[in-house]
């Protein structure tokens, strides 16, 4: 059997938490464990035998960045990976029907479909043992797992059989509690998907000539409201529930933190040599932390856990960083503390200066809580504490503070700054 894969990594936001990390660069090429978010998804898809090629579709205009990672990526996975680029945001299912010639050249039987933005275990050899284990032939499968009551609201939600697995009820983001098992962003199709999507999208070119439509966005059709509600209950929709999955979306920057620490937790099995070790002439380790080859760390740093350091950092004597990721080119001068935060790309954190956010993650005693993504204002249009963020270039001078603070990029900061967003 071959298959496909298509990466959908939607496009520039607004508004976002991620903004200051995102204005120069698109999300998903954002380090998470020290590799680019989809960086992992590839990585998962070059061990489903017979794959033929994958896709990232998305609206970002092609940049260097994007070019060089996916050549790159292509390189080292033997796989080849093509960037498909929509004219303007087509929706989770529009994009794939735009671009259905492409995803079916090769004639695959069947192809993966992945929401960018997740961070997960990607159990992608036990989907398609699920999946082909259904009689059915032209059915289509989606992974799901377990929420607490009150996230489930933030996730599509579905009903289904306990016999036979087939989804009977859909709803994308429910008023009201459905149920617990949310949509995790990652199906698996046949081919004849593209007979629902293009449905969908006659009758919306219809609703133009029949002037019952103005909206700018008809080609838009979301795989979720259009293409799932209706076919649950018709014996074509399955899902494989894995209960336990690690899984968390990658929305804000606290999520980006507690995907780094997913992530670094996952290498004890998938990469170990990837994790830094306690060793004479190293610094300090404290549980899980990724270093790149080329960044200098001072013998006396502290570093952990779940901490992220790029290529090229600088790491002076007795600096300390936890729970945080420090981006390509930074350097944290003598003594600095850097706390739940993300420090931007050639960003330079002075001596005795400290850098700290306030922790974000899924509440600990519930066994099946997800990350929130936080909000970046509250509802009296206060900042609401989470990670700081210095953006690139940005320069905090020794012995400041700087807490639950967004720093745009170019920044040189002069003084103390708490509960702030600096332009
Ligand atoms: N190519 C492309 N990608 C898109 C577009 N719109 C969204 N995406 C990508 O599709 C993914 C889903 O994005 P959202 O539309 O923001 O949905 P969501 O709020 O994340 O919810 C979805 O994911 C949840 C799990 O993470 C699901 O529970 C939910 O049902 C839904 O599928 C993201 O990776 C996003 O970049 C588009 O027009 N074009």
């Amino acid at each position: 059997m071959l298959y496909k894969a298509v990466i959908l990594i939607g496009g520039p936001q607004k508004g976002t938490r991620f903004r200051p990390l995102s204005l120069e660069f698109p999300k998903p090429l954002f380090p998470v464990a020290g590799f680019p978010i989809i960086h992992h998804h590839i990585e998962a898809c070059s061990k489903v035998p017979d794959l033929l090629e994958i896709l990232v579709i998305g609206f970002y205009q092609p940049s260097e960045a994007l070019n060089r990672f996916l050549t790159s990526s292509q390189r080292e996975s033997n796989i080849n990976i093509r960037y498909l680029q929509e004219y303007t945001s087509l929706g989770t299912a529009g994009g794939l029907y735009h671009f259905r010639d492409q995803i079916l050249s090769g004639q695959p039987d069947g192809f993966f479909v992945f929401n960018g933005d997740l961070c997960c275990k990607f159990p992608l050899a036990e989907m398609l043992e699920f999946h082909n284990q259904r009689t059915n032939g032209q059915h289509f499968t989606l992974l799901a797992t377990e929420a607490p009551k009150s996230q489930s609201l933030n996730y599509g939600c579905l009903v289904k059989d306990p016999e036979t697995h087939e989804v009977l009820h859909y709803v994308e983001k429910p008023q009201t509690f459905v149920s617990s098992i949310i949509n995790c962003g990652l199906y698996l199709f046949t081919p004849e998907i593209f007979e629902h999507i293009s449905t969908v999208f006659k009758e919306n070119q219809a609703e133009i000539f029949n002037g019952d439509s103005f909206s700018s966005n008809r080609d838009t059709i979301r795989l979720e409201q259009d293409i799932f509600s209706p076919l649950a209950g018709t014996g074509k929709l399955f899902v494989y529930n894995c209960e336990d999955l690690m899984w968390s979306q990658i929305k804000s920057a606290g999520s980006a933190i507690y995907a780094n620490r997913l992530y670094l937790g996952l290498y004890h099995d998938t990469h170990p040599e990837r994790l830094a070790k306690n060793d004479e002439n190293g610094p300090h380790i404290v549980g899980d932390v990724f270093i790149h080859a080329t960044a200098r760390v001072d013998a006396t740093a502290t570093l952990g856990p779940n901490v992220t350091i790029g290529a090229g950092v600088i790491i002076g004597p007795g600096v300390r960083v936890r729970e945080s990721i420090i981006l390509e080119g930074a350097s944290l001068q003598d003594h600095c503390c850097i706390l739940h935060s993300i420090v931007g790309w050639n960003s330079v954190v002075g001596a005795w200066s400290r850098v700290e956010g306030t922790p974000k993650g899924p509440n600990p005693n519930d066994k099946f809580a997800k990350m929130d993504s936080d909000n970046l204002f509250d509802d009296h249009g206060k900042l609401t504490p989470s990670i700081t963020i210095l953006g690139s270039n940005v320069s905090i001078p020794a012995e400041v503070i700087i807490l639950n603070a967004i720093i745009l990029p170019d920044k040189e900061i002069r003084g103390t700054f708490k509960n702030q967003i600096l332009l």
